[in-house]
């Protein structure tokens, strides 16, 4: 799968992943009335109304834009039918060949990691068959549990041919409380990222491995250290946009070959007819503002990229 995101990034020349974090604030209201005309205000109604939205955005960008990140939380609120709407999300966008990374952000002891993976990226025995439940092509996975934690998603990968994304410095601004704690003179991110390499190159695929890691687009200098300590990981980067996160700062994410990272947005993207530089495409066309708003910010990345 590691493949496949890197053709697709270089045939689509958009080193981006659209973030689906359906918010109910940003469905728009004739879709919410819509679901809720049919369904009711009940959770059935809510799932319906973040469906349609993720649909028609996923329309407006599969041909422009390689991989989307959906964000489990936004579906569980919504119980069984939000977890119905996740998967349903997953398999469209696999209709329209774009990869999917389920940001589920997963990780426990080894026997519970194994059902984690099993569940997003394997097949689960059922009797004489086995079935995939989930079936997304990532999942993120927080290394907070060491290597018992990890080595069930390595495993799962290696059969499956997919990938994972380790949390190793992350965007928020409370990230350094624990993950910038110098350990042997050295901050733990630094730590983590020497083990993701490890683990890295183990599971590599044609030119990068398919253990990748997560650096938030705000800690750019970070991010450059991190680049060099693992250099056959594609980086997901998170934090452009609504986060603060510029093109200039991420640059320092990829490698010489121009490729190594992947930048996410989603309420920059998902949300982008609530601002004001689409405010002309109006609530109705929300999913004509997405297509704008993806096609500024692989313009913005990328003019970043031949600046350097
Ligand atoms: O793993 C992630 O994707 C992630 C890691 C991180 O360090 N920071 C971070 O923002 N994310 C996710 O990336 C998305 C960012 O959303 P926006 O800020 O709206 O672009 C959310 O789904 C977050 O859960």
């Amino acid at each position: 799968m590691i493949n496949k995101l890197v053709d697709k990034i270089k045939k689509q020349n958009a080193p981006v992943v659209v973030g689906l974090d359906p918010m109910m604030k940003f469905v728009p209201k004739h879709l919410q009335d819509a679901a809720f005309k049919e369904y009711g205000e009940t959770l059935e109604g809510a799932a319906e109304a973040i469906w349609q939205f993720n649909k028609a955005i996923i329309d407006n960008i599969y041909d422009i834009v390689p991989a989307v990140k959906p964000q489990v939380a936004m579906y569980e609120q919504f119980g069984i039918p939000g977890m119905i709407a996740f998967k349903k999300t997953v398999d469209y966008c696999h209709e329209k060949d774009m990869v999917v990374i389920g940001d589920v952000k997963r990780g426990d002891i080894g026997s519970t990691s194994e059902a984690y993976a099993v569940a997003h990226l394997g097949k689960v025995k059922v009797g004489n068959k086995e079935i995939a439940a989930f079936d997304e092509d990532f999942a993120t996975v927080n290394p907070y549990l060491g290597s018992d934690g990890i080595n069930p998603f390595l495993k799962v990968c290696k059969e499956e041919k997919k990938g994972i994304f380790i949390l190793v410095k992350t965007s928020n601004p409370s990230s350094g409380e624990f993950q910038d704690r110098l350990i042997d003179g050295r901050p733990l991110y630094e730590h983590v990222g020497e083990k993701v390499n490890e683990w890295a190159m183990q599971c590599m695929g044609d030119d990068y491995s398919y253990v990748g890691a997560v650096v938030g687009a705000t800690y750019p200098e970070m991010g450059k250290v991190l680049r060099k300590v693992m250099p056959k990981s594609f980086i997901l980067v998170p934090g452009y946009g609504a986060q603060g996160g510029k093109a200039e700062d991420l640059v320092h994410f990829f490698n010489e070959d121009g490729l190594g990272a992947i930048v996410n947005s989603s309420r920059g993207i998902i949300a982008a007819y609530a601002k004001e530089e689409y405010a002309k495409f109006g609530e109705a066309n929300f999913a004509d503002a997405s297509r704008q708003a993806a096609i500024d910010m692989i313009n913005d990345i990328n003019g970043a990229l031949n600046k350097r």
